[in-house]
């Protein structure tokens, strides 16, 4: 079932008097109960602002965000990349998973939350700086779960833990996913967990969805050169080319380029045709881009036009 519906969502920031980046353009996508959805792509493509405007952390410029329920508030939680900054120090866990059962009204203790969490239930007298960041992320998770809410943001919930403990943790969130019945976008820079813990994978480049479709269907065969590159560099998608590592102000704002396809100038399939309006094929598994994969693999093979 779609627990949240996301319509044209676009967000330009004011950088100074003259200069707008338009960080969000034109995404549209459905979060459904039950799923986890992965949202993939380099530093600065936008992911976080998606899932701050999802939040309502950031107001979006234009677009629309539906939810099937009415409490928003309640319905839609976040879990942050830091889980040192999202607790505050001066208070216990058990203040900081009890204020949200509070504020919602729902049933519950802090020492439940705790146990879905598998943390022991005396972790509610501790206070943030007695646990490891791992815990501490736990933490996070159990009062986002704490207003029983449907939709869960995740963004970047396991780049800042030990390699050791992350898949603990994405395997926390997806077992409470099937439990809870949740909606999880899952942001991420790391493909192959998107690939493992997502139903479906999105992808985005300087703002826009480029590719999406089946998780497998899109890291096995990638229609969009983009996505290639990244399916070929995980999990850092300049790892393997660091000569070509685009320098970060260029990725992130880039030189302008008038409507077309944003990858054009880093893309080695592209054509005249990518200045133009850039169609989108495939169903189930769709990519914005001029050329379908067939075409590309035909190139490849008779040669690149130069
Ligand atoms: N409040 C803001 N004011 C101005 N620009 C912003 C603001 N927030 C984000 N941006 C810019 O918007 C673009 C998208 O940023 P965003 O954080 O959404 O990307 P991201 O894909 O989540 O990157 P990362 O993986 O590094 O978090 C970036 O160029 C960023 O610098």
């Amino acid at each position: 079932m779609t627990s949240m519906t996301v319509s044209h969502l676009s967000k330009t920031f004011k950088l100074n008097r003259k200069e707008r980046l338009r960080a969000v353009d034109d995404v549209s996508f459905e979060l459904r109960s039950g799923e986890t959805t992965a949202l993939v792509g380099e530093s600065g493509s936008g992911k976080s602002t998606i899932a701050r405007m999802l939040a309502r952390l950031v107001t979006p410029t234009s677009g629309e965000i539906l939810l099937e329920t009415s409490n928003y508030r309640k319905d839609v939680q976040m879990v942050f990349q830091d889980p040192f900054a999202s607790l505050n120090p001066a208070h216990t866990i058990g203040y900081h998973l009890r204020r949200p059962l509070e504020i919602h009204k729902t049933p519950g203790t802090a020492e439940e939350l705790l146990e879905r969490v598998n943390l022991p239930a005396a972790f509610a007298g501790r206070y943030p700086h007695e646990l490891s960041g791992g815990q501490r992320q736990r933490v996070a998770i159990a009062r986002a779960l704490a207003p029983r809410p449907k939709v869960l943001l995740a963004d970047e919930p396991v780049s800042m833990l030990d390699v050791s403990i992350r898949l603990e943790i994405l395997n926390l969130i997806d077992r409470l996913k099937s439990e809870e019945d949740l909606a999880v976008l899952y942001v991420t820079h790391d493909l192959a967990t998107a690939r493992h813990f997502a139903r479906d994978i999105m992808v985005m480049y300087r703002g826009q969805i480029v590719e999406r479709g089946p998780a497998d269907d899109v890291i096995l065969t990638p229609g969009h050169p983009y996505t290639r590159l990244l399916a070929e560099a995980a999990p850092d998608p300049w790892a393997a080319h660091e000569g070509e590592r685009p320098p970060r102000q260029e990725r992130r704002n880039g030189p302008p380029l008038a409507g077309g396809c944003l990858f054009r100038n880093r893309c080695p399939y592209a054509t005249d045709a990518c200045a133009g309006d850039i169609p989108v094929y495939g169903e189930k598994h769709l990519v914005r881009c001029v050329l379908r994969a067939s075409d590309r693999t035909a190139m490849e093979r008779d040669g690149t036009p130069s």
